[in-house]
């Protein structure tokens, strides 16, 4: 494991097979179906057995990620009246928002964030049971000049890399290449920027509380300053997610969960901070369709293997998460256990 940088907060204690696997992309492209057979087993296992893996080779670009990560500490160095200024206050549903205070929900973490989403419409209103949309407004920062073109680039890269990924798992789950395609077509996927300053009591405080995400996937850029741990599938420990230099870290989110009937389980993580250095993290959520209707898949079920959840609106679930927060203290957060069956 010595090509690995170990984050600072990495526990001595970590046994060789504690280390998440590292997956190399570059076989399942090749004309050799061996490899690629060889790469869905691999993100099978990985899916079933870590709810999280790591990518390498990869395909996206590393100057187009630099500039993006350079555009990103530009606008975060900025003082605190200038990002204000990109607050959805403004318009509390405009998806595009700098914020620093209600993250994770009803928690607050150590840090400041700003989120941009790839989709062009988004919710009329936060009324969950109300699932219109409207055409989004764009809300990007001035400053840097090149932000916004770096965001945008960053995001079709994500976008490329999330159907990759998604025909990978389809696989895994023994599912035509391309049957999750169609909930997808026009997804609600975003990018968040997060930066966690140095913490000057990082035992009281974390960068990003417990919890799963909500779509479909999630790949995730950190630095080395490291800090993210999840907990592995399998036997429930939670363990740091190694920074491997160039590589992305892909979790399992709720709406895998469903659709493969639980085989594969939404991973449980977290991130801490440090006293003596500040981190990014750049998270990408892949998430379906507004109007996207979830169940477990129908080819994933039968008599032995019942369906493990009801069927639910993708958009009242994810409107019920974005909006139920400090400010909507009596709006009721969805969670996948309300649409669990339980025999
Ligand atoms: O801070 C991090 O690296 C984790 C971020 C995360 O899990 C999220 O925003 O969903
Ligand atoms: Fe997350």
């Amino acid at each position: 494991m010595g090509q690995y940088c170990d984050a600072a907060t990495m526990q001595a204690t970590l046994d060789a097979n504690d280390y998440v696997p590292v997956i190399d992309l570059s076989a399942s492209n090749s004309s050799d179906s061996n490899g690629a057979a060889g790469v869905v087993a691999e993100i099978g296992d990985a899916c079933e057995k870590w709810g999280v893996f790591q990518v390498i080779n990869h395909g996206v670009p590393l100057e187009l990620h630099e500039r993006f990560e350079l555009a990103m500490k530009k606008f975060f160095a900025q003082p605190l009246v200038e990002k204000r200024k990109m607050r959805k206050d403004i318009d509390p549903l405009n998806p595009y928002d700098y914020g620093y205070e209600e993250f994770s929900k009803k928690v607050e973490d150590w840090k400041e964030v700003f989120d941009f989403p790839l989709e062009k419409e988004m919710p009329v209103s936060c009324d969950t049971n109300n699932t219109q949309t409207r055409e989004a407004i764009p809300q990007w920062p001035e400053y840097p000049p090149e932000f916004r073109e770096a965001c945008e680039a960053y995001g079709r890269e994500m976008e490329k890399l999330s159907f990759r990924l998604l025909e990978l798992i389809s696989m895994s789950l023994g599912l035509q290449k391309q049957r999750l395609h169609g909930f997808f077509k026009d997804h609600t996927s975003m990018g968040r920027l997060i930066h966690c300053p140095p913490c000057p009591t990082p035992q009281l405080a974390l960068g990003t509380h417990a919890h799963t995400d909500v779509g479909a996937l999630t790949i995730l850029s950190q630095d080395d300053a490291g800090g993210l741990e999840g907990q592995r599938t399998i036997d429930g420990k939670w363990l740091p997610v190694q920074f491997v230099p160039n590589a992305y870290v892909i979790n399992v989110g709720d709406m895998l969960e469903v659709w493969s009937n639980k085989k594969y389980v939404s991973l449980v993580h977290r991130a801490k901070v440090n006293s003596e250095r500040e981190r990014f993290s750049i998270p990408f959520f892949f998430n379906p369709a507004q109007y996207v209707t979830m169940e477990p898949i129908e080819e994933l079920t039968n008599e032995q293997t019942p369906a493990k959840y009801r069927a639910f609106s993708w958009g009242k679930y994810y409107n019920s998460r974005k909006y139920g927060n400090f400010k909507n203290p009596d709006m009721q957060v969805l969670r996948l256990k309300h649409f669990r069956v339980f025999d």
